[in-house]
């Protein structure tokens, strides 16, 4: 379900202005990020959302409708909530927990019984183990699995989450993370996500809102965002290795070329025949392949200009890592720092080869990072 904020408003009697004339179209089945400093209106924006605050002005509108047409609790309840300090009821064991909406929505006991079990294998928690503790019984980690559990029951289209993992470790927020992440996968809710941690709106976000004082500052696709950052407030956010964030969400498949030199090895290709070839395409080296195109390695012109001709061609050839179109940037650049050449082949998964990454490709993401240096 899409979510649009219409010039969205929420005006304190105290003069305080929490949102201030928000527009903003939450996508369908994406997961959104809402960003900012503190007090720029993120939780307010979302308790809007399901009610929880009352707008003072313009409108909220799911697939349309606005709001005001569709009934607070039943609003309510097709969303989920997922909060930092989880709020489950002490009291309660873990299935109870997670029972409290399809109970109000009076599920048969049998229906609810399978949707917990069901929810708790989906967060990483074995049902057996965990479904009758008490909240006290579980680490802060798998109180906030028991929370996703919870936001997820009655099967919501929507999921509001307001920094849920801001609360836990380093390392157990990495592990929730990547488990939404695989969630998100299977569900395809439309989510929106509050955090102020930058890496964490870029790891999970497909869209990224970023908020300053209750307006809309950038909103746009994550990969867009660390491009092309709207301005210094953004920039600033984004902090300073945003480059090497930018080379990490993008794949090579964007960057690589598919004009290459090839030659293919046959039992009779002389080395006269390789610098022929070479000095034909002018070219300083070229790549290696067998009789279905499978990538071999290189011969460099340098090298084989100064062995002997009867030298067994096949011994010449250099190995060197190949990456898919699927591998990000980043990676390519290690392969190349570590082999030295500034060109890295791209193959597919018959390790044929499809073209070549190259350093001065990987430049232009560089200069439209509007980065001085690397
Ligand atoms: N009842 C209230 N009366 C007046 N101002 C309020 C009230 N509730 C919230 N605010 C103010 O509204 C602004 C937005 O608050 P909000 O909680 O949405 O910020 P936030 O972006 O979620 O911040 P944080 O990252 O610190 O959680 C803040 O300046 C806050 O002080």
């Amino acid at each position: 379900m899409a979510i649009e904020l219409i010039d969205l408003k929420k005006y304190y009697p105290d003069g305080t202005k929490a949102v201030d004339g928000l527009n903003l179209t939450i996508e369908n089945n994406k997961l959104t990020i809402l960003i900012g400093p503190s007090g720029c209106g993120k939780t307010t924006t979302l308790k809007m959302i399901n009610r929880l605050i009352e707008r003072t002005g313009e409108d909220i509108r799911f697939d349309g409708t606005s709001i005001d047409e569709i009934d607070p609790i039943q609003l309510r309840r097709s969303i989920g909530y997922v909060i930092q300090d989880v709020g489950l009821f002490p009291h309660m064991t873990v299935f109870e927990n997670i029972a409290v909406v399809p109970r109000l929505l009076k599920w048969d006991e049998e229906k609810i019984r399978k949707r917990v079990n069901e929810l708790l294998e989906l967060v990483n928690l074995d049902p057996e183990i965990y479904r009758d503790r008490y909240p006290a019984q579980l680490s802060g980690g798998q109180k906030q699995r028991v929370g996703i559990a919870r936001g997820l029951a009655a099967d919501p289209d929507i999921l509001l989450m307001d920094e849920p993992f801001g609360a836990i470790d380093p390392i157990n927020r990495e592990k929730l993370q990547d488990a939404l992440l695989e969630i998100q996968d299977q569900l395809k809710k439309t989510i929106v996500f509050v955090t102020h941690d930058i890496r964490e709106a870029i790891k999970l976000g497909d869209k990224i809102a970023i908020l300053n004082q209750g307006k809309l500052v950038q909103y746009d696709d994550t990969e867009e965002i660390l491009r092309n950052p709207k301005n210094e407030f953004v920039e600033e956010l984004l902090g300073s290795d945003r480059v090497l964030r930018s080379l990490e969400i993008t794949e090579v498949r964007e960057y690589y070329k598919k004009d290459f030199n090839v030659i293919e090895l046959s039992d009779n290709l002389k080395i006269k025949d390789v610098l022929e070839e070479m000095n034909k395409k002018n070219a300083t080296y070229l790549f290696v392949v067998d009789k279905k195109g499978r990538f071999l390695g290189y011969v460099s012109k340098k090298f084989i200009e100064k062995v002997k001709e009867d030298r067994d061609l096949r011994k010449l050839i250099k190995q060197i890592e190949t990456v898919r179109p699927s591998s990000n940037l980043l990676e390519a650049m290690s392969i190349m720092m570590s082999s030295g050449l500034s060109v890295v082949p791209v193959v597919n998964d018959k390790v044929q080869i499809l073209g070549v990454l190259r350093l001065r490709d990987l430049l232009d993401v560089f200069e439209s990072t509007g980065e001085d240096s690397i």
